[in-house]
């Protein structure tokens, strides 16, 4: 009996102390004079989102939207104070000239051994992130660029060709469904220069993956926020964010794919012939990686490419299908550097200025970046900074920029619910908050390999198809609240019809 008694006094005790911490902790922004919402004693500001009631962009953009005029308000990510920047001058200062105290990203995923992730680039930090970065960077030179061109292209083919199986049929296109195939083909050639078009195994294995990355079962975004909110724990417990069928996939397929290099010449130089490399070799300064670290970059250059890309894809051919004036005066230049010719060489690419516009203004409204997800748009602070008399960042707060809210302020992008991509024509006008690719020196690695899948596989499409929307898609897109990565991905799958185009009429069209 004095057993029970005690047991149940404990854990009274237990609840008690840990109500106190959640109190104290709660008091934090309004301790130190800083506005933000007001937080709920267990899930703090985070309950819409475990709840799957709004995706994390509109919740962040409600705050953004309360709190307008201040330069920084404070919420709390369960217990944990965390900074929301919404000055310009401030978000700018923290990403660029200030980055020294701002390199990492917060750790909100993968701390156990088995996460995949954890053992990438997204969560390096300090000194080893700005080394591994250099020598990751080789990868996107504007050699291996060209070459990327070349099996862009390739697989553009069968693009064109499933297109035209529904277009014959003048059906609806399920194109996030079709632009996943090529997506999955054209990065697993790049990277890993793996034809999956011949192997239907690897294929399906690896679609489902980077679907399980994407929109992992339910209870990850549960933990995606605890860790964030307590690594230390979570490092203690060895738990991991994702299922552990991923990091068993991708420990063997690494092992293979490495086995595979010893004596055998693909003929390129690719990441895993780097990631070869590194295991045999110190490179600059760095030590030798064991299987964790060459399974980390095996799994983040495939699954960072993949859903990044196949969204941005599919929002872009989206727009097009709405806005017949925009794709016409795309489908002109597009015709014109391209002269009635399917192959869209390296230096094509770099002669289309309008379609990159198009690609930046579908992107300022469409931001991939989730805040909660791999931690993108969000640092944590490393050294304390000081934003002014009455508030130091300290070391180990998180700090959150919210890109899609300050995409869609008229006050930097006028009339910003219009799809105008000649905002960005001039230079001098596109604002120097344009951030779909994050900001300052821990930007996106894969911007350059992001532009030219785009505007390959986009000038492909243009020059041989008109883009026609369908009443079936809901406009405004609602954001996917179970989604991650892609904070942006659609709830609905996007549709459009497309209609083949005579190649006599291409110069007058
Ligand atoms: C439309 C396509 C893409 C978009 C919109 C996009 C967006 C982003 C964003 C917003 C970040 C975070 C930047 C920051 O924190 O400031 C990021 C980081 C990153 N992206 Fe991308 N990305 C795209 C394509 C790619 C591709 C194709 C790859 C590689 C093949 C890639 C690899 C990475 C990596 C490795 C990082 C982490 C970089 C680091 O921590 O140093 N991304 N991306």
């Amino acid at each position: 009996m004095l057993t029970v008694i005690s047991a149940v006094g404990a854990i009274c005790l237990i609840v008690v102390l840990v109500l106190i911490y959640l109190i104290k902790q709660h008091r934090y922004w309004r301790n130190h004079g800083i506005p933000g919402p007001k937080p709920t004693l267990v899930l703090g500001n985070m309950g819409d989102l475990y709840y799957h009631k709004t995706s994390e962009l509109h919740l962040i953009d409600n705050w953004y939207q309360e709190f307008k005029n201040e330069p920084y308000i404070g919420y709390y990510n369960l217990w944990k104070p965390t900074l929301l920047v919404m000055d310009p001058q401030l978000i700018k200062a923290l990403n660029e000239v200030d980055f020294d105290h701002f390199t990492d990203r917060p750790i909100n995923c993968g701390n156990s051994n088995n996460d995949a992730i954890m053992h990438s680039i997204f969560n390096m930090r300090g000194t080893l992130w700005k080394l591994k970065r250099q020598i990751l960077a080789t990868l996107f030179s504007p050699k291996k660029l060209k070459e990327y061109s070349e099996v862009l292209n390739h697989y553009g083919s069968s693009l064109l060709g499933e297109i035209d199986s529904y277009s014959e049929r003048c059906e609806e296109i399920p194109f996030e469904q079709i632009a996943k195939r090529h997506v999955v083909r054209t990065q697993s050639f790049i990277m890993y220069s793996l034809d999956t078009s011949q192997d239907e195994e690897i294929f399906s294995k690896l679609s489902h993956l980077s679907e399980l990355f994407e929109r992992p079962p339910t209870n990850t975004t549960l933990k995606f926020t605890f860790f964030t909110a307590a690594p230390r724990l979570f490092k203690f417990l060895g738990v991991s964010t994702y299922p552990r069928e991923l990091w068993d996939f991708f420990s063997k397929f690494t092992k293979q794919l490495i086995e595979s290099r010893n004596g055998a010449n693909v003929g390129r130089d690719d990441l895993v012939s780097l990631v070869a490399q590194l295991q045999k070799e110190e490179v600059l300064g760095t030590d030798r990686i064991g299987l964790r670290e060459s399974v980390g970059h095996i799994f983040t250059f495939f699954a960072a490419g993949i859903n990044s890309n196949l969204t941005a894809l599919t929002y872009i051919i989206f727009q097009l299908s709405r806005h017949p004036k925009v794709q016409e005066k795309l489908r002109n230049e597009v015709d014109n550097v391209l002269s009635g010719n399917d192959y869209v060489s390296y230096d094509s690419v770099m002669k289309m200025k309008y379609l990159e516009d198009v690609i930046k203004e579908t992107l300022r409204m469409f931001p991939l970046g989730g805040i909660l997800g791999a931690g993108i748009l969000k640092r944590t602070c490393t050294i304390p900074y000081k934003i002014n008399e009455k508030f130091t960042i300290p070391k180990g707060m998180d700090v959150v920029f919210p890109s899609y809210s300050v995409h869609m302020d008229p006050n930097y992008f006028p009339a910003p619910e219009e799809f105008i991509p000649e905002r960005f024509s001039d230079s001098a006008k596109s604002s120097p908050l344009f951030m779909p690719f994050g900001k300052g020196p821990r930007t996106c690695i894969g911007i350059r390999l992001a532009y030219v899948s785009l505007i390959i596989a986009l000038a492909q499409i243009i020059s041989n198809y008109t883009i026609l929307p369908t009443p079936n898609t809901d406009f405004p897109v609602k954001f996917d609240p179970r989604s991650v990565i892609i904070a942006s991905r659609p709830l609905q799958r996007l549709k459009v019809k497309m209609q083949k185009r005579q190649k006599s009429s291409f110069s007058n069209q």
